[in-house]
């Protein structure tokens, strides 16, 4: 297989600081990466660099349990929360991505799903404090998109309303294995997480110093219906600035009408010069809207869809074209 594509593009990094005073500009420059890139990242957002680290040990903490400890929690597709390992296939591999994940939310999808205070003292509360500040930043950039789209500036906040037990928030703990490094005569691309498009309404990832792997390939730019094999270009973590990564998910870019991009990504498995072939931590912070908001964008190009709806409809689409695509690979 060919050795893969990379081209340089810049990706906007957009400053919080001095929110009320600026939120003109940041809304400007935020609808204008909505529209034009999809990525960008948030700097000045107030959540401490320490607090940070504390989540990533907390998630180093979490994934160190044995697996008979991991399995008192399993995934629940219904509830989209939980522990898995080795399960989640992409359309555009039809292949395991080599990663365990865990996933936490605020509401009723929880119930169950966190590990007793005995096993794990105090990680459910450190995570919960770190979800509520990661929510505070994606407020601000809610009410921003919001105003960017006419809406009144807390439609989307009050759509995404944690405190509400239709909350469908998620916050993903990611951990990729280390992978051996070997010859690899037959050149063949794997993946940590195979390309995809997220399907929430806005996604802000941390990433750890030194542990890279992420790599986008804009929604405008693709031309293979699931970015496999385009031009690809890294995202590196970037701990000076302490920056977030964000990107548009579906569900903004049908609630903007189109006009802002869901971004194909992926973390690719290491395999060519370059790469990064240890351990890697990642924190996933998955907007969604409240079960039973009604998404509909300003010029109504799409028919009103609840909250619900959309994420079930998003999973079956996805399911179903992970069939095709291993009907399509099948010996
Ligand atoms: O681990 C990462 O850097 C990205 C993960 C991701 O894209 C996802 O879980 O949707
Ligand atoms: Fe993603």
């Amino acid at each position: 297989m060919a050795p893969t594509n990379y081209i340089h593009r810049t990706i906007p990094t957009i400053s919080l600081r001095d929110f009320p005073s600026r939120i003109d500009e940041i809304t400007q420059q935020l609808v204008n990466a909505a529209e034009n890139d999809g990525f960008f990242t948030v700097i000045d957002h107030e959540i401490a660099p320490e607090t940070v680290t504390r989540m990533f040990e907390q998630s180093a903490r979490f994934f160190s349990q044995s697996e008979d400890v991991k399995e008192r929690v399993p995934f629940s597709p219904k509830h989209n929360a939980g522990w898995e390992k080795n399960k989640q296939i992409r359309p555009s591999t039809g292949a395991v991505d080599q990663k365990e994940s865990y996933q936490m939310q605020f509401g009723d999808g929880m119930e169950g799903r966190w590990l007793p205070e005995s096993t794990l003292p105090d990680f459910k509360t450190y995570s919960l404090d770190f979800m509520r500040q990661v929510q505070s930043v994606s407020e601000k950039l809610l009410t921003c998109l919001a105003r960017g789209l006419g809406f009144e500036d807390d439609y989307l906040v009050k759509a995404h309303d944690v405190s509400r037990s239709e909350s469908q928030t998620v916050c993903r703990l990611l951990h990729y294995f280390e992978t051996e490094k070997k010859d690899n005569p037959t050149g063949e691309v794997f993946h940590r997480a195979g390309a995809h498009a997220d399907w929430d309404t806005l996604t802000l990832l941390f990433q750890k110093p030194g542990e890279y792997g992420l790599e986008i390939c804009p929604g405008r730019e693709v031309s293979t219906e699931f970015g496999y094999g385009d031009a690809w270009t890294k995202v590196e973590p970037d701990p000076e600035s302490n920056a977030i990564v964000c990107n548009i998910g579906d569900l903004l870019m049908s609630w903007s009408d189109d006009r802002f991009k869901s971004t194909f990504h992926r973390v690719k498995a290491p395999c060519e010069e370059g790469d990064f072939y240890g351990e890697r931590y990642s924190i996933a912070f998955f907007n969604q809207p409240c079960r039973d908001a009604l998404i509909q964008g300003p010029k109504k190009k799409y028919p009103v869809v609840t909250g619900e709806e959309f994420t079930k409809r998003a999973m079956e689409r996805n399911y179903r074209a992970v069939q095709d695509k291993l009907k399509s690979t099948a010996p």
